[in-house]
């Protein structure tokens, strides 16, 4: 079934495979000339098929105007030699020159030869060294380099010596990291580290902060346990020394107080602070924390003063009556 006016064409170029008609409906001759040139190729021309093969055009439109196309795939065609006079020519062909400028396929000499640098060179010997082949690198002489230093006495250090050497060793143990387990489970546990001034601070129990002491202070409880100050005497002062359920007094600058409340709230432990109990803490106190102003911290522990054995007061109980 043709639908098309025109028959099909016969004999189709090579490279086309098969002719499909593209329209349902009845095309007008032009638009089936279109679609035939889409197939057969050539050209339209001012309405006028320009066939490449008139004689397939003669048989779909007899009617239509055959007129022979021009050449449109370029063949090669004899020209004449002068035609081609007014175009350019090329060649790789070389060409003799004088000009040493030219690429005469070896690296270009520099500084050029013409340069001042190259007429420079000459004149005052400057400028890059010129390669002599039978000389090849004129190496400077021993006499033109400078001497080797000298290895005298106070320029050398000391080497460390091998087994100081801070190079982690390749055999053995570590140096850093103790002798070597049998085992290789388990570690001896690390002796403690000694530093110069180590923290001697304790863990308080709740309600002994510096705070709770301070407030403890304010409170207006007596924690001195007397009633008004009192001259001590040395044997009071060791009577008081805070075993067997008395008080334990320190004196610091001549004045005592009664660390006994404060045990709980020293942040050295109650063991240090017992330590002066009983005599002059003075000397302890200030090896340790001499920034501490115990005088404030204390306040409300004051006993009373420290004088001597003989200057008791008549109203006062000998040591031996409070025993
Ligand atoms: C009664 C008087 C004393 C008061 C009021 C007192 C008070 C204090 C205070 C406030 C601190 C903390 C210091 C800080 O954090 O910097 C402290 C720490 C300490 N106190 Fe006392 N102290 C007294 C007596 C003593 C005594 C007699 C000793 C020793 C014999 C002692 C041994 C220590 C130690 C070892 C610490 C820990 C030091 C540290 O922080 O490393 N204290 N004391």
């Amino acid at each position: 079934f043709w639908p098309f006016a025109v028959a099909p064409p016969r004999g189709l170029p090579s490279h086309v495979k098969s002719f499909r008609p593209i329209y349902d409906e009845q095309p007008t001759e032009a638009v089936a000339a279109d679609a035939l040139q889409d197939v057969v190729g050539g050209s339209e021309v001012d309405g006028t098929l320009l066939a490449d093969e008139p004689t397939i055009l003669r048989d779909l439109t007899p009617d239509a105007e055959i007129v022979p196309s021009p050449q449109t795939t370029p063949k090669a065609n004899l020209v004449q030699a002068e035609s081609l006079q007014s175009m350019p020519s090329f060649s790789l062909e070389p060409h003799s020159s004088s000009d040493e400028d030219e690429d005469d396929g070896s690296a270009p000499s520099f500084p050029a030869v013409n340069s001042a640098q190259r007429a420079a060179a000459t004149t005052f010997s400057m400028g890059p060294p010129i390669l002599n082949t039978t000389t090849n690198r004129s190496l400077p002489s021993d006499s033109q380099l400078m001497p080797p230093p000298r290895l005298v006495a106070t320029n050398l250090r000391a080497l460390p010596a091998p087994t100081n050497s801070l190079r982690i060793p390749s055999t053995g143990p570590l140096p850093n990291r103790g002798p070597a387990l049998g085992n290789g489970l388990s570690r001896p546990p690390a002796a403690p580290i000694k530093t110069p001034n180590p923290r001697q601070k304790v863990l308080l129990t709740p309600g002994h902060s510096p705070l709770d002491w301070a407030n403890l202070l304010k409170s207006g409880t007596n924690l001195s346990g007397v009633s008004s100050l009192i001259r001590v005497t040395p044997s009071q002062l060791k009577y008081n020394n805070g075993r067997k359920g008395r008080p334990a007094w320190s004196s610091y600058q001549g004045k005592v107080y009664n660390v006994t409340p404060y045990l709980p709230y020293h942040p050295g432990g109650e063991g240090e602070l017992r330590r002066a109990a009983g005599k002059d803490g003075g000397k302890l106190f200030m090896e340790v924390h001499p920034w501490v102003n115990w005088e404030n911290m204390l306040g409300e522990c004051l006993v009373g003063i420290t004088v001597g054995e003989n200057e008791v007061s008549t109203n006062m109980q000998s040591l031996e009556d409070m025993d």
